[in-house]
């Protein structure tokens, strides 16, 4: 049906219209106010500068402004959806119309457009039609919803408008999926399903960890329910208080977009090193540019570096690691004070069981270098309390040598004045060098106490022997693949956690900040210890935690099982566990390929993604000869965007296999293409080649695998997680090449075979 042949067409125009109208006449008041409150603001920082004034004009701007902006949104496309209820108790249904934010009619305070995270909106997420209710603040509202109507605005003109039931909303959600993908992450307001609905409005407290499907949405469920905590937590939640932490630089360019889009700014994103370069300031070291993961997946590699390497991995990521470096810590603490106290010119200043007392319980709350520093105060006090005696001593010993040379050599001459002059002015020399003496003397005495540097305090801990509850042959897997990097300056991320919890003991952090809540993506690769060491640094509970196990490539290091590896480390309140097992990225037929894989080398626990319901082309394998690749994927690619697809990956299994593959396709194509690289902080679309590691969480209209052969997927755990992740990168096709014997993992009837 065309828009206009809808019978309630002329009545959402004119509703659209009168919105419109509304959304600019609050534009031109939230306009004049954001310009009010900018001239305050700017007031305020001339005449007082700082203070309790300054941050609440400071608020009041940034809440008029992000009012503004998002008015600007809404102008665009105020609402998606309309929904009609009538509570309980009431003969009318009233209509709801819900938007991407809410829009209030100031002259009578009523909201016009409902904001999406509101509790009414629960109603178009979690509700059919029907008998229905929400959870408003006051209670459970019950009622019968009777329409909801989907309507697509773009630019303030109305462009579909859709009655749904369940079978029509499908019907929407497919039309939704079965887009071209461009080079961002977008948000999904108007399609939100149930069991992602429930993640988004999951309560603040306590870690939500989410084992989630390849493409059910985890990244962008985890955004959205940044959105919906700032929301229903605004006052009380500042966005720089929320901190998501992603895989790389790529990716954090990849979903930026969304965000915004749901009027939301300021929110820290960064990877873990990132956060550990805030964390360590200038004892961040140098990173090892070699991915341990690369050595792990190059099948030339001696098999016992392999194992040496993910033993010491995984080592670093335990909370026995954890223990024992504290355990450490402690003995540097207790190492450091002088046990016999500290003295000047025999006497006691502070004594050795003062020391202790002050330095192991009174001073215990703050890092050893502020300790130090603490120390001299009383080392201060206490030398300037002995200055007048010791000054006194000094006179004393001159008025006794004068009466002695008075008593010598009782007649006035040249000489014995002189002699006098000499023993008054060793006297004031004396007094003078005491005087600088006890100056200096709480920094000098206080030296004693210096931590050691960070990296050296590691490395002589690493050096050490076997710490208690540590496997030897883990620890001397350790030793030989840590130390030298580490001696030569070099750390790995699996040092950073370590390295934080150090400095934080030793110096304290460069940068404390307060985070009230934690999103991790991609958590199943973080280690216990790394959650730990999050939430020891936020002081709470509230986290985010978005993964999928059958995507663990780095599960050498990270999280093997959630509820073992996370129970351990979130006790109060306990996590919550919750899965998403709909896989809304690929076709029916890319899932089932992709789920094959995963099958042949299951994880401990496995669930299998349930692609919802699109189907397209079968994934295509094709057997070429070497040198024929290049030129085959190149043909490929043509045809594709011949096609119309705008993003197409060709993805490797890791960096060494790209290189020359970027060649190869260049030269086949005649014109540059992309090729993305660990170092890479934008993400622009298009044609590109790409390793499996940094393909993780992107997604592409088609993804080309160069090479699904046994030489390149031997077909151990890893080889299926890679293979995995890659076949669950496109949305729509799927081609494999093989240029020899095929992967175990793969057999040729899971394919339709061509060539
Ligand atoms: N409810 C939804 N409506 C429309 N699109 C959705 C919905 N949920 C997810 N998607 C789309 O599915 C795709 C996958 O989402 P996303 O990248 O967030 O998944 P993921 O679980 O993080 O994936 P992966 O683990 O494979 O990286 C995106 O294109 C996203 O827009």
């Amino acid at each position: 049906m065309s828009l206009q042949d809808h019978p309630a067409y002329p009545q959402e125009q004119a509703h659209l219209q009168k919105t419109l109208s509304l959304i600019a006449r609050e534009t031109g008041l939230a306009r004049e106010e954001e310009r009010e409150r900018r001239e305050a603001l700017e007031d305020t920082r001339r005449r007082s500068g700082e203070g309790a004034a300054l941050m609440l004009h400071e608020l009041q701007y940034r809440m008029t402004s992000q009012a503004l902006h998002n008015l600007q949104l809404a102008a665009k496309a105020p609402y998606f959806t309309r929904v009609d209820f009538t509570q309980s108790g009431e003969t009318a249904p009233t209509a709801y119309y819900i938007g991407k934010a809410g829009v209030l009619d100031s002259r009578t305070q009523t909201p016009w457009v409902i904001d999406w995270r509101a509790p009414l909106a629960n109603l178009y997420y979690a509700g059919q039609l029907g008998q229905v209710s929400y959870r408003a603040p006051d209670g459970e509202i019950e009622g019968e919803l009777s329409l909801k109507r989907l309507m697509t605005i773009q630019d303030g003109q109305l462009q579909t408008i859709f009655d749904t039931d369940v079978v029509a909303q499908d019907a929407y959600l497919q039309n939704v999926l079965g887009q071209s993908k461009d080079d961002r992450l977008k948000d999904i307001v108007s399609t939100i399903q149930r069991e992602q609905n429930d993640i988004i409005r999951a309560p603040l407290r306590g870690p939500v960890v989410v084992q989630g499907a390849a493409g059910s949405g985890k990244t962008t469920i985890a955004l959205h329910r940044i959105a919906y905590l700032l929301y229903v937590h605004r006052g009380e939640l500042a966005p720089s208080q929320m901190l998501i932490l992603a895989p790389s630089p790529l990716f954090l360019d990849y979903i930026s977009a969304v965000l915004p889009e749901l009027g939301v700014d300021q929110v820290r994103q960064w990877t873990f090193p990132q956060l550990c370069a805030r964390l360590l300031g200038k004892d961040m070291p140098r990173l090892q540019t070699e991915d341990p993961l690369f050595t792990l997946l190059d099948p030339a590699a001696p098999q016992a570096q392999k194992q040496d390497l993910a033993l010491a991995a995984r080592l670093r990521g335990t909370l026995a690691f954890r223990d024992a470096v504290a355990r450490y810590l402690e003995q540097v603490e207790r190492s450091l004070p002088p046990k016999e106290g500290f003295t000047l010119e025999g006497q006691t200043v502070l004594s050795g069981e003062e020391v202790l007392r002050l330095y192991l319980q009174d001073l215990k709350p703050f890092p050893l270098k502020r300790r130090m520093e603490e120390l001299k105060k009383p080392l201060r006090r206490r030398v300037s309390e002995m200055l007048g005696a010791l000054i006194a001593a000094r006179e004393e010993r001159a008025a006794a040598m004068a009466l002695l040379l008075r008593r010598t050599s009782p007649e006035d001459s040249p000489q014995r004045r002189a002699a006098m002059q000499r023993i008054y002015a060793q006297r004031d020399q004396a007094v003078h060098a005491l005087r600088e003496q006890i100056r200096v003397y709480p920094a000098a005495a206080a030296a004693a106490l210096t931590p050691p540097r960070v990296m050296d305090a590691y490395i002589a801990f690493l050096s050490g022997p076997v710490p208690q509850g540590i496997d030897p042959q883990a620890w001397a897997a350790l030793s030989r693949v840590a130390l030298p990097a580490l001696q030569a300056g070099r750390a790995a991320e699996e040092d950073l956690p370590a390295l934080v919890l150090i400095r934080r003991y030793l110096y304290g952090l460069h940068e404390e900040m307060a985070i009230r809540h934690t999103v991790v993506d991609e958590a199943q690769d973080f280690s216990p210890f790394q959650f730990d060491l999050l939430r020891t640094l936020a002081g709470n509970s509230s986290f985010t935690l978005v993964g999928d196990l059958a995507q663990g490539i780095r599960a050498y290091r990270g999280t093997t099982a959630w509820r073992e590896d996370l129970s351990a480390v979130f006790s109060d309140p306990a996590p919550a566990f919750l899965g998403l097992t709909t896989s809304y990225r690929s076709t029916v037929e890319i899932m089932r390929l992709a789920g094959t894989v995963c099958a042949r080398r299951p994880y401990p626990g496995m669930v299998a993604a349930q692609p919802v319901l699109r189907h397209g082309e079968a994934p295509a394998l094709f057997f070429v000869k070497p040198r024929a690749l290049g030129g085959a994927l190149a043909a490929r690619i043509q045809r594709l965007l011949d096609e119309g697809y705008r993003t197409i990956a060709v993805i490797a299994r890791d960096e060494n296999e790209c290189r020359p593959l970027h060649r190869a396709l260049q030269k086949a194509l005649g014109q540059p293409v992309q090729r993305l690289t660990p170092k890479d902080t934008h993400y622009a679309g298009g044609v590109m080649v790409v390793s499996a590691p940094l393909a993780k969480g992107l997604e592409f209209d088609a993804v080309l695998i160069p090479d699904v052969s046994a030489g390149r997927y031997p077909g151990s755990d890893l080889d299926a997680r890679l293979l995995y992740v890659t076949m669950t990168r496109p949305l729509h096709r799927l081609y494999c090449y093989c240029t020899g014997e095929l992967s175990p993992l793969l057999k040729a009837e899971d394919f339709e075979v061509e060539g």
